[in-house]
């Protein structure tokens, strides 16, 4: 069995989430201490325990202590993953964070993956759905991932509740060269509320323009579905790859405020000399390695991105050459 070491670099959730995925494609076992050491709140929360539900019922897979809270895990593939499946995380953990593990394994697969996952889906700290479905999926599209999201419900934090269909299709990835982008055509969004006036979408929407005054819009304004409150904005470029950014709202911070915050982050991403975006920048990192021959250059090499290699390194046969500095443009390589 592999060894991991979950406090590696930011000690987080993907260290286990990029270790399942790869552990399903390449059915090799491991097992993880120190799972999320660094953060406020370590071990395994909903979103991390029902993500090792799932791939262990996708790929037939033995565990050993898999309880809430758990630091420690053991786990080991039988077979190649597919299935149809119902998952509820119970809270508002992230519907996309737990989708993240399966992505890979769609290029090992021996059938069809289709889950129909309830939770969050606009929830901090984790690529809010609109995000996941026109730059995170849009790209693995690209290089050969076959999978499909639809959102029936949103879910915000604290009730949860959303509702997201994925569909993945056995697939084979592409080697591919991310290293130039084109300078983007025109800004497309969504800003959006759920059980709040829709008012304050039209005011996101509104400060988002101003601070994109420069470029074509196409931004729409859309109340979503869902038990609890939320309001939010996506924004992303056409032409070429995507590059995205968002902003949630939250009590007491101003509509404006939010609009403005992913307009400003959006033209930070323009401005960097990169192809893809800093969240892209990490989410990559298995697919180039799984290629075994591609490159990218990421607008902001972050903690997740290195670690996320590191991770990936255990598991293939493969080493990853990262030109740059931590905050800056990097061009990530697998050869
Ligand atoms: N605003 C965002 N837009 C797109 N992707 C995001 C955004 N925020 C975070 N992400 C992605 O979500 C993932 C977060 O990984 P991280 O390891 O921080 O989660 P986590 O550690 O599981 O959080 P936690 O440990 O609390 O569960 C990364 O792949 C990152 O790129």
């Amino acid at each position: 069995m592999l060894e991991i070491d979950g406090s590696h670099g930011e000690g987080g959730g993907q260290i286990l989430r990029t270790s399942l995925a790869l552990s399903c494609v390449t059915r090799k076992g491991f097992k993880i201490n120190n799972i999320r050491k660094n953060r406020s709140n370590p071990g395994l929360s909903h979103q991390h325990l029902k993500s090792v539900e799932l791939m262990s019922e996708l790929t037939n897979a033995e565990i050993e202590e898999l309880e809430l809270r758990s630091t420690e895990l053991k786990f080991k593939p039988k077979n190649k993953p597919k299935g149809e499946i119902e998952i509820d995380i119970g809270t508002a953990g992230s519907i996309c964070l737990l989708l993240q593990c399966i992505l890979p394994t769609l290029t090992v697969a021996e059938d069809e993956i289709n889950i129909k996952v309830k939770g969050g889906t606009d929830v901090k700290w984790s690529p809010p759905v609109d995000y996941f479905k026109n730059i995170t999926v849009y790209i693995l599209n690209k290089i050969g991932i076959k999978a499909d999201i639809k959102t029936k419900k949103r879910g915000y934090y604290p009730k949860g509740g959303g509702l997201v269909e994925f569909r993945g299709k056995p697939s084979e990835v592409k080697q591919f060269d991310f290293s130039d982008n084109q300078s983007p055509e025109k800004i497309k969004g969504v800003s959006y509320v759920s059980n709040l006036p829709e008012d304050i979408a039209h005011r996101q929407k509104k400060s988002a323009e101003d601070i994109l005054d420069k470029y074509k819009k196409d931004i729409i304004v859309k109340k979503f579905e869902a038990i609890g409150k939320g309001t939010g904005i996506v924004l992303w470029t056409k032409n070429g790859l995507p590059l995205g950014s968002s902003s949630l709202g939250e009590p007491g911070k101003p509509a404006e405020e939010v609009g403005s915050e992913a307009a400003e982050n959006l033209i930070t991403e323009i401005k960097r000399n990169g192809a893809v975006d800093r969240y892209m920048g990490d989410q990559l990192v298995p697919f180039a390695g799984l290629s075994g021959n591609s490159r990218y250059k990421t607008t902001q090499l972050t903690q997740h991105t290195l670690t996320n290699a590191w991770v990936v390194e255990r598991f293939l046969d493969i080493n990853y050459k990262i030109k740059g500095n931590k905050g800056k443009e990097a061009l990530i390589e697998v050869n």
